[in-house]
């Protein structure tokens, strides 16, 4: 099997985690007859580690022949705007073949010749054919999700979407993992993953059971949860700020006092009541210089499984790297909620982890959590009712 990777410093810069993996098939790869064939226009490009495991050194001409790994003499001699002349390991020059079979020796129509040479190797080929690769798609619907897990120990948690590695359903364990936080670009689809997990939360739960407080300044929520579900709607910083501070109070009241029994705690039957999840939309706008509604919660949320809290926080991904020592995330991250990324620019620098957000189409995560490290979502979508 061969693997071919053009362009080794876009492996790197878009997906970082895999460097380390394909480090790994370099090195036993051939046990199993892996081949691996990756390009740079630098050998910088390839890390020390790596550069050692790959067996077989060619150079085209260098941007800067000095940097020869080859020979750097002989790398001067190798001529300009020849594509395909190059060094062989052995520091002599050489030509590669025009990688074509159709008896056309014209580089300008190689496009075509490639074509053609893969069309007739596959005609040719009578073995069994490799696996394809799989691809995340860029939709998946949140109904369709919900099949796919039915039956599945997933049905009782919060679906997420499909992970790239298995193309298998992801969930969140409440029960584990009482928050999430979450980063994205604007149209990345940090709305609709708030939609998608109150929507969720209707599925596993009665309203008896669970309780939605939603804080959202622009309103992107507004009538997707039903009122039996829907204990509080705040539109402005006053009214999330006097309305958690009362929700925080109800809930000091749910902490075990002395007299709870170790069995009770077990169980957590010293309360009876609804789970609360506090879903936070632009949490940039919401924690401001002027204050921050979201505070009052901060207590408790080392303590949310006790007292049955969950808090779901959005926010832009602009600007991110400085709100993450505010105290309500920094609490988050201590905790080790689990965090989702979703596109953005590279820029902001290392929001979750080391990790820092990229480009990518809409609902595209990035979900980092204690169990299971960092998985690649696509997080599953429901249109919007109104
Ligand atoms: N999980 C998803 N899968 C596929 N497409 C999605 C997904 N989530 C969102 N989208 C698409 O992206 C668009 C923008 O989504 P959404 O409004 O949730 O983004 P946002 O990050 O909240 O944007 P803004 O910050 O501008 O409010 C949606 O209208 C939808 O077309």
């Amino acid at each position: 099997m061969f693997l071919f990777i053009d362009g080794w410093p876009t492996l790197r810069a878009e997906f970082d985690e895999m460097e380390y993996d394909v480090q790994a098939l370099a090195g036993r790869g051939l046990t199993f007859g892996l081949h691996i064939i990756a390009t740079t226009s630098r050998w910088m490009d390839f890390r020390t580690a790596i550069r050692d495991t790959f067996g077989s050194k060619l150079e085209l001409r260098l941007g800067e022949p000095s940097d020869s790994e080859i020979n750097r003499n002989v790398a001067k001699n190798v001529p300009n705007a020849r594509p395909g002349r190059g060094l062989a390991p052995t520091a002599h020059h050489m030509l590669g073949a025009l990688p074509r079979v159709d008896g056309n020796g014209d580089p300008g129509t190689l496009g075509e010749g490639v074509e053609d040479l893969v069309a007739q190797v596959n005609h040719a080929w009578r073995g069994p054919e490799g696996p394809k690769l799989r691809l995340l798609p860029e939709l998946v619907e949140l109904d369709e999700l919900r099949s796919r897990a039915e039956g599945t120990r997933l049905s009782g948690q919060l679906l997420l979407g499909v992970d790239e590695a298995a193309l298998a359903p992801v969930a969140l364990d409440q029960r584990r993992n009482p928050h999430v936080y979450l980063f994205g670009d604007s149209g990345s689809g940090k709305s609709s993953f708030l939609r998608g997990i109150a929507r969720e939360v209707q599925r596993i739960a009665t309203p008896k059971q669970a309780q939605l407080f939603v804080v959202d300044y622009r309103r992107a929520l507004l009538s997707e949860i039903p009122e039996e579900y829907l204990a509080g709607y705040f539109t402005t910083a006053d009214q999330a700020t006097s309305e958690l501070a009362g929700v925080a109070e109800y809930l000091r009241g749910r902490l075990p006092g002395p007299d709870v029994t170790p069995q009770q705690l077990r169980d957590r039957s010293w309360w009876t009541g609804a789970e609360v999840y506090v879903l936070v939309d632009d949490y940039d706008l919401v924690a401001t210089q002027s204050g921050n509604p979201i505070a009052a919660l901060q207590p408790l949320l080392a303590q949310a499984g006790d007292v049955g809290l969950h808090v779901v926080i959005a926010r832009r991904s602009g600007g991110a790297s400085r709100a993450l020592y505010e105290p309500v995330m920094q609490t988050l991250r201590d905790l080790a909620s689990p965090g989702i990324m979703l596109a953005g620019s590279p820029e902001e620098g290392p929001l979750i982890g080391n990790l820092k957000p990229a480009a990518a189409v809409a609902g595209r995560a990035k979900f980092v959590s204690r169990d299971k490290g960092l998985q690649v979502l696509q997080l599953a979508y429901a249109p919007p009712t109104v």
